[in-house]
């Protein structure tokens, strides 16, 4: 990715240039003319073109005309001034946004934009509002913050949409549409969707209607008409909200080294679990001689072992399973769905894998191989599942490790 800022100020174009590398840290190119930016608008394809209104060899903002119209490139105007004139002139460029050369913030405000940018490519946005014109015009407006976007007219065909397509991470919806209005579709779609997988902003052109779309689930509300820089900080707001409850959501349930579950999030995901689920067991895997492995080439490349023996079972098992690190070099797989014969012949096929394959880590190869405890759900809970488990990991243990066995 590359980036080009066309500003005659050096300090501004410096500024501009460190924030940008600290942010993204792309190849970031700077011109301080009109002519100089076209050779290298010729020469590069860009992501975005942060310009300046006023250049010394064009000082009307034709720069952002042409990036626009002859590159067409996203761009966001850099100005000195401001008035609604100017405004309304670089909104109908079709702009990404305009910054008022204010302050240090402005600047750090553009790198992050282009972030927002960068990360909205794989965002997919749906849009539920029955007026072809309104839709059209929130359309455009997402495509000029390259958002992936789709379109239904009423409220059920959004719910049949969401269904199909896991991937749409945000919902723009009108209250006023056919078979299904817009906070009747927020009650029923936040019955499955949590906030952090599924933002709704929900659009009307009676205010009243906010808070009922707000209670009802919806992250947010925008009153018609809005104007488009409001749409896009309540976008963008809605979208970094939902990235820091991810962010936060990814802390407290992987684990930080191996990236697998984490304890928490095992016994918060299966502690109501038991047998009338149908077919399930529970294997507990435990590295051999790990302590060795740290005692001999130390904490680092213990810590590379457990790395790769965790991307190993998430490779193995991972996809249709839950894999967790349970502390130290004890990982656990629930096998729910799966019987336990067939249980066994994939850890087995697991563990013939993981003692052929060395472990490649700074200190060298190294062979490492795991004892494993099994044991299905009888009448019990988990708590009870896991000491059965335990109890034959002990055992395999005892009989000589680098063996599945089975209570
Ligand atoms: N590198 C590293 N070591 C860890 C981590 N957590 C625990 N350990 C170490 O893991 C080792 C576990 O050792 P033991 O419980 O004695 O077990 P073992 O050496 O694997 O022996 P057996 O289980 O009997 O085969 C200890 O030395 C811990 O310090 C970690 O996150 N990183």
């Amino acid at each position: 990715m590359r980036i080009l800022i066309v500003e005659d100020s050096t300090t501004v174009s410096k500024i501009l240039q460190h924030y940008i590398v600290q942010e993204i840290g792309c190849e970031v190119d700077t011109a301080a003319d009109l002519t100089s930016a076209i050779a290298l608008l010729d020469k590069h394809s860009y992501f975005v073109v942060v310009a300046d209104l006023v250049l010394p060899d064009a000082q009307h903002g034709e720069i952002v005309k042409l990036v626009r119209s002859a590159y067409q490139t996203p761009c966001i105007a850099l100005t000195g001034q401001f008035n609604e004139e100017l405004r309304t002139e670089l909104l109908t460029m079709g702009i990404v946004d305009y910054i008022l050369k204010e302050n240090r913030y402005s600047y750090q405000y553009v790198a992050k934009l282009i972030a927002r940018l960068y990360r909205n490519k794989d965002v997919k946005v749906l849009i539920a509002e029955q007026s072809v014109i309104s839709r059209k015009f929130v359309k455009l407006l997402l495509e000029q913050h390259l958002f992936q976007v789709i379109e239904v007219e009423d409220g059920a065909e959004a719910l049949t949409v969401l269904a199909e397509q896991k991937d749409i991470r945000l919902l723009i919806t009108d209250y006023d549409m056919p078979n299904l209005n817009g906070a009747d579709l927020v009650i029923k779609l936040r019955e499955e969707y949590e906030r952090e997988d599924l933002a709704i902003i929900g659009l009307a052109s009676d205010a009243s209607l906010s808070a009922r779309f707000i209670k009802n689930g919806a992250n947010d509300f925008l009153q018609k008409p809005f104007v488009h820089e409001e749409f896009h900080c309540r976008i963008n707001n809605t979208l970094d909200a939902q990235d820091m409850m991810k962010m936060l959501w990814e802390k407290a349930n992987r684990d930080f080294l191996t990236k697998v579950f984490t304890r928490r999030y095992f016994f918060s995901h299966y502690q109501d679990e038991h047998e009338e689920q149908g077919c399930f067991s529970l294997a507990l895997l435990d590295i051999d001689f790990f302590k060795k492995v740290n005692d001999t080439h130390g904490h680092d490349v213990g810590d590379e072992v457990l790395m790769v023996f965790a991307s190993r079972l998430t490779e193995a098992f991972g996809h249709k399973f839950t894999v967790a690190r349970f502390g130290g070099e004890e990982f656990v797989v629930a096998f729910k769905g799966l019987d336990i014969e067939k249980t066994i012949t994939l850890m087995e096929a697991f563990r013939q894998h993981n003692e052929q394959k060395s472990v490649k880590t700074s200190a060298g190869e190294l062979i490492v191989t795991f004892s494993c405890g099994l044991a299905a759900f009888g009448d019990e809970l988990i708590d009870d599942v896991l000491i059965r488990a335990d109890e034959a990991l002990y055992e395999a243990k005892q009989q000589g490790r680098n063996r599945i066995v089975m209570h």
